[in-house]
């Protein structure tokens, strides 16, 4: 048998729940035999995959190497470890969690500092009066510098931080700081404010193809069966389903695509003038409306869990990266 396809999963914390949860819902179900401490799993009823459930920063190395063929991890930390990120993977989707920004903070005490302009002002400041630089500590090295350089600001010092940053300028080691905020209740419990034009970057999970692993036959045709799901939930979970019977002699308009961005999974009403339509979830009512007032009583209305389709633009995206090759 060939290798199989590798696709790496963070195994903790947040990103790990929700990501368990994203498999289910797209009908991958992660098995993890050995429980928590087991860092290697499959799906069910998926063959020739095998999960490696890594932390969220081993996964962009895994995926670098083309040890991982497929993995989810935050755009922040892909961003962070690889210089030129979209040469070495393939952003396949986002996946709706995970959501985190990396910002540049500084104390709330500062009031005349709101912008990296600002900021350069502060440097100068400390240069002149202190004959240091001033200090900011982060794990985000990388996007701090180049984030620094855009906006002209050279006169600094990165004091690496590897947790509890937000704490660092109570603390005395450092002016200001460069970390990742969701609700920003740790910025405001340590008194600090987010700089105006200082979102380095707005992060969320996603998945991400390597463009170096062996794509095999085997590892394309499980890339295939996963994407196809994925795809197929994401494009069922803003997909409404109505059903109806028309009165004889009532037609269907010809513009309903462009009215009420509906489709007929099934084609034209039947003889007995049944017809299903799907739409997106904001045109539900304005759809079901007119089908009532078309004469359809009554109309009924179904969240739908998967569209599958022969092929997806997840799947295109990834060939299109990696060759089309024998999938
Ligand atoms: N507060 C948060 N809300 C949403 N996503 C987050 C949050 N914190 C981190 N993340 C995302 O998850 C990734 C990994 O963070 P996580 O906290 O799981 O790992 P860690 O900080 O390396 O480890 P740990 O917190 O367990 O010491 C981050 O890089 C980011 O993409
Ligand atoms: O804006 P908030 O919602 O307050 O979230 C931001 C905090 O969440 C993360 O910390 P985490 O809890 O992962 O701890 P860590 O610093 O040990 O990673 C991050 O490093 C911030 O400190
Ligand atoms: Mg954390």
């Amino acid at each position: 048998m060939s290798a199989p396809l590798i696709i790496a999963v963070p195994s903790k914390g947040r990103l790990q729940e929700n990501a368990f949860a994203f498999f289910a819902r797209a009908g991958l179900p992660l098995v993890r035999p050995g429980g928590e401490r087991d860092y290697r799993g499959t799906i069910k009823g998926v063959p020739d995959v095998e999960v490696a459930f890594l932390s969220a920063s081993d996964i962009v190395g895994q995926l670098a190497t083309g040890a991982a063929h497929l993995g989810i991890t935050g755009e922040d930390l892909l961003r962070e470890q690889l210089a030129d990120a979209d040469a070495v993977v393939e952003f396949v989707t986002p996946l709706g969690f995970g959501f985190a920004d990396v910002v540049v903070a500084a104390p709330k005490a500062w009031i005349d500092v709101r912008t990296m302009a600002d900021l350069d002002d502060v440097a100068a400041d400390i240069r002149q009066r202190h004959g240091r630089r001033l200090r900011v500590a982060t794990k985000y090295i990388n996007l701090t510098r180049r984030f620094f350089a855009y906006h002209g600001v050279g006169d600094y010092r990165i004091v690496e931080s590897l947790g509890a940053t937000e704490g660092a300028p109570a603390a005395g080691t450092a002016e200001i700081i460069v970390d990742i905020t969701t609700t920003g209740a740790t910025l405001a419990a340590n008194a600090l404010k987010i700089v105006d034009d200082g979102v380095i970057l707005r992060s969320q999970a996603n998945l991400v193809a390597s463009v170096s692993a062996p794509w095999s036959g085997v590892a394309r045709r499980a890339a295939r069966t996963i994407l196809t799901r994925i795809a197929a939930e994401e494009e069922a979970r803003n997909t409404r389903e109505l059903t109806a019977v028309l009165p004889e002699g009532v037609l269907l308009p010809g513009d309903l695509t462009e009215r009420f961005h509906a489709t007929l999974p099934l084609g034209l009403p039947d003889t007995q003038g049944r017809v299903t339509l799907h739409c997106p979830g904001a045109q539900v009512f304005a759809l079901a409306d007119f089908l009532v007032h078309a004469g359809a009583d009554p109309v009924t209305v179904r969240s739908v869990d998967w569209v599958l389709r022969r092929t997806n633009p997840l799947i295109e995206r990834l060939l299109a990266r990696i060759g089309a090759g024998v999938a």
